[in-house]
């Protein structure tokens, strides 16, 4: 499962399913139809109505259809290079009206921080959808708590398991895994992009559930990809109740409640089969430490249920959020070395002065990396992993710069353009390391991780993982281009996917050992 994409489906708001391997059956599929014109013709005049009257200057925006509103103009895809566009045009927030919601596109620091972090206690919720979140169960899944009491509980949670002191203790779980990636590269180096999926999804689960490590195509892995896609389609498919929440009264035997009950069992079962696994060798004393151990003999069992809920589905959070993110991040870390040689030989050159070829690098070696450290932080600004932050949501009606932001509008932040704000960013476009000269502290210097109290909960562990990541592949690898059969080399088109996760698209590259007897620093993986 990926929460990031998980949660993203928050804000598409398509009436087409967007998983085509799962059974097409929404209300819209699967009602008479005469039942879905007239429903739509309810809400879109109820919706006219509500839009009407509205007090405060205009939020510009595309023009709206009269009635279905700017149904047409919602970016499923690429949605951060969309809103660079909408920028140019309407200015730093953008306005769109569909079938009654309200949705605004945020492109300034400057606004966003003045909402997320100074008006965070207005503009910390996520949007509320029926279906999935109240008939599937998934509200509780962190990325789509509402901001309370539940949400700071498993914020708790959260710091508990990934705080820079608690990943201190993770580290031989890092270097292993580090050491098994180094291992798969060198045998089989054509395969990388999957051994460094492979690596986050099997670190995940071993901190999460003190589970073995994982191969690669190894059914856990295949399971949290099965989430995936059951949470999207839930998320994604088009549900009527979202957009008329009264039809969630109807009967329990119409195909959506039927749905919607298959969906939550499925994914009680997908949270619940590893924590039970978990609860039989606490009871044996054989549980690894794990978050999941750790936390399990923390709470009176039988009396706290709800806290139980809490901390499954918090560890449910904890790998499905981190695996897809982690991997988009270190594939685009290797194409940025691909293209940008002299970055790469510099890095290598320092890491070869602090570590030696006596040994790999380790966490402990990051404050004598400063060059490295630079060049990562370039690669999370220079190709955002999530382009653009999970939906919020205002839970009150509030006037900024004149405008009125009714209640319950859904405030998507564009992480793309804060990273590329020429204001901030000299030749934005451009791979430039050195643009973080002087800058001190392990902290990120911009916002790939978001902004406010709904920042991301991983960022350390995230950054902790990529750095190893990198500091291994750079310390025993020289990443180089392909070349054709005339021997030229072959230098890719940068191109990224337009989901939610922002992957490089496939490019070829060769990966070669630096020097001869390099396999002895992870012949023991
Ligand atoms: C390079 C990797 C990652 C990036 C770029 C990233 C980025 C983000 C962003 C932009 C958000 C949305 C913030 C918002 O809504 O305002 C987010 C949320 C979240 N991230 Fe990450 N993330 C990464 C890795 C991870 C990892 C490794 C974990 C878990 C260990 C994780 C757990 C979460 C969770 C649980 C949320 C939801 C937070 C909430 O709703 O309050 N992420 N992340």
């Amino acid at each position: 499962m990926s929460l990031h994409s998980l949660a993203a489906g928050l804000s598409n708001l398509s009436v087409s399913p967007s998983v085509t391997h799962l059974p097409q059956a929404t209300i819209l599929h699967a009602t008479p139809s005469y039942i879905i014109p007239a429903l739509l013709t309810i809400i879109i005049v109820c919706n006219f109505y509500k839009g009407r009257g509205k007090q405060g200057k205009r939020i510009p925006g595309p023009r709206a259809l009269p009635l279905l509103g700017n149904l047409l103009d919602w970016p499923s895809h690429h949605q951060g290079e969309r809103m660079e566009v909408w920028q140019k045009v309407y200015g730093p927030i953008t306005r769109l009206s569909i079938l009654g919601k309200n949705v605004l596109f945020l492109t300034s620091t400057n606004i966003i921080s003045e909402l997320f972090v100074k008006r965070s206690a207005v503009f910390s919720d996520r949007p509320q959808l029926v279906f999935s979140q109240e008939l599937c169960g998934m509200d509780v899944l962190h990325p789509m708590t509402q901001y309370g009491a539940d949400f700071r509980e498993q914020r708790k949670f959260m710091k508990e398991a990934l705080a820079p002191e608690v990943q201190r203790r993770h580290e031989s779980l890092l270097n292993e895994e580090g050491r098994r990636l180094l291992r798969a590269t060198y045998e089989d180096p054509e395969d990388t992009a999957r051994h460094l999926r492979r690596f986050s999804t099997s670190f995940s689960l071993r901190m999460v559930y003190g589970l073995p490590a994982l191969e690669v195509d190894d059914p856990q892995v295949l399971l949290a990809e099965e989430m995936m896609a059951l949470s999207e389609y839930a998320l994604t498919g088009g549900w009527l109740v979202d957009f008329l929440p009264i039809l969630k009264h109807l009967p329990s035997w119409v195909p959506f409640h039927r749905r919607a009950r298959y969906f939550r069992a499925k994914i009680n079962e997908m949270m619940s089969k590893p924590w039970g696994e978990v609860k039989e060798q606490v009871h044996a004393g054989t549980a690894p430490d794990s978050f999941c151990s750790i936390n399990m003999q923390k709470f009176d069992d039988g009396k706290s249920k709800h806290t139980e809920t809490l901390i499954k589905a918090t560890a449910a959070a904890i790998y499905g959020a981190g695996a897809d993110t982690s991997a988009a991040s270190s594939y685009s870390f290797v194409l940025a070395m691909l293209l940008h040689p002299s970055v790469q030989s510099r890095a290598q050159d320092e890491l070869d002065d602090v570590v030696g070829r006596d040994r790999l690098p380790c966490l402990a070696d990051r404050p004598k990396l400063p060059y490295l450290t630079r060049v990562l932080w370039e690669v999370l600004r220079w190709a955002p992993p999530v382009p653009v932050a999970i939906p919020h949501r205002n839970r009150e009606a509030v006037e900024f710069d004149g405008y009125m932001i009714p209640k319950d509008t859904m405030l998507m932040a564009s992480i793309f353009s804060l990273s590329r704000d020429p204001e901030v960013y000299a030749s934005p476009e451009t791979f430039n390391p050195d643009r973080f000269e002087g800058e001190r502290g392990e902290r990120l210097p911009h916002h790939a991780f978001g902004v406010g109290p709904r920042r991301c909960p991983g960022a350390d562990v995230a950054f902790t993982q990529l750095f190893l990541q990198a500091a291994y592949i750079l310390a025993c690898f020289r990443i180089s281009p392909q070349r054709d059969v005339a021997g030229k080399e072959i230098i890719p088109e940068v191109k990224f996917g337009g989901g939610m996760v922002r992957n490089a698209e496939e490019f070829p590259f060769v990966m070669q050992a630096r020097w001869d007897g390099v396999e002895r620093l992870f012949s023991d993986a």
